[in-house]
């Protein structure tokens, strides 16, 4: 369970700190809403270890997350629209998440199985540019899969998608999840995300996360 509590912090000239308190549970999504500059992207930011807290506490299964700087943190960060490295294939995109010392027919053998987890069979070879928005995100989550971490923060992962390949990604979201055991976070503006995807829900206002 990744469990935030009191989680403070300001913003400069901030005069009333935020103070976040959330639940997340192994193989669910819990989704937070809010109004824009309610502090969305700030309880992101403090999760993620690019922001620092005044005091209160980012517990994962007992174990204090908050000394932890970002890239000890185990948790990965899908955005609006993935920061992917463009010249690059989709395959070499996705061996960026595995360890550096890993064997090269291990590397082959793992990302195959990643495309193939993504629904990406046999587009290992093309360039991360030419593909489409929805194939990006899936890359992206491939990635996501090789990390192997066990807290997913999703900052409106489906914005910039089509109607139909937003209910695609979304349900390959809640499958990864539950089959790795996922604890994701989904900041999310759009009630249809959060009503179809969360198992619990907070919503961001006057600087608390309040549970609905
Ligand atoms: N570096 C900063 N310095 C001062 N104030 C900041 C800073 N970053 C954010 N803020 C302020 O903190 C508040 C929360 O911002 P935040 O980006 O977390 O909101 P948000 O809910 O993610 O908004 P949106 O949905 O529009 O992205 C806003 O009032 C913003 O202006």
């Amino acid at each position: 369970m990744l469990r935030v509590e009191k989680l403070a912090f300001a913003h400069p000239r901030q005069t009333v700190p935020y103070e976040f308190s959330l639940l997340a549970h192994a193989g669910e999504v819990t989704a937070v809403s809010g109004a824009s500059g309610s502090g969305k992207s700030t309880l992101l930011d403090l999760l993620a270890g690019f922001l620092v807290p005044i005091s209160g506490q980012i517990e994962l299964d007992h174990e204090n997350l908050v000394p932890l700087p970002p890239e000890q943190r185990p948790l990965s960060l899908l955005l609006q629209s993935e920061s992917l490295f463009e010249h690059l294939s989709a395959a070499s995109n996705i061996a960026l998440g595995l360890p550096r010392h890993t064997l090269k027919a291990e590397q082959r053998q793992k990302i195959a199985a990643a495309l193939a987890e993504v629904g990406l069979d046999g587009l290992g070879n093309q360039q991360a540019g030419t593909l489409s928005g929805g194939q990006k995100q899936r890359v992206a989550l491939a990635r996501t899969l090789l990390r192997a971490r066990p807290v997913l923060l999703l900052d409106e992962p489906f914005s910039a998608l089509d109607d139909e390949t937003r209910v695609v990604i979304r349900e390959l979201v809640r499958t990864l999840t539950v089959r790795h055991r996922w604890h994701t976070i989904l900041v999310s503006h759009h009630a249809n995300d959060v009503e179809t995807l969360a198992s619990r829900r907070y919503v961001l206002r006057d600087g608390q996360l309040l549970a609905i």
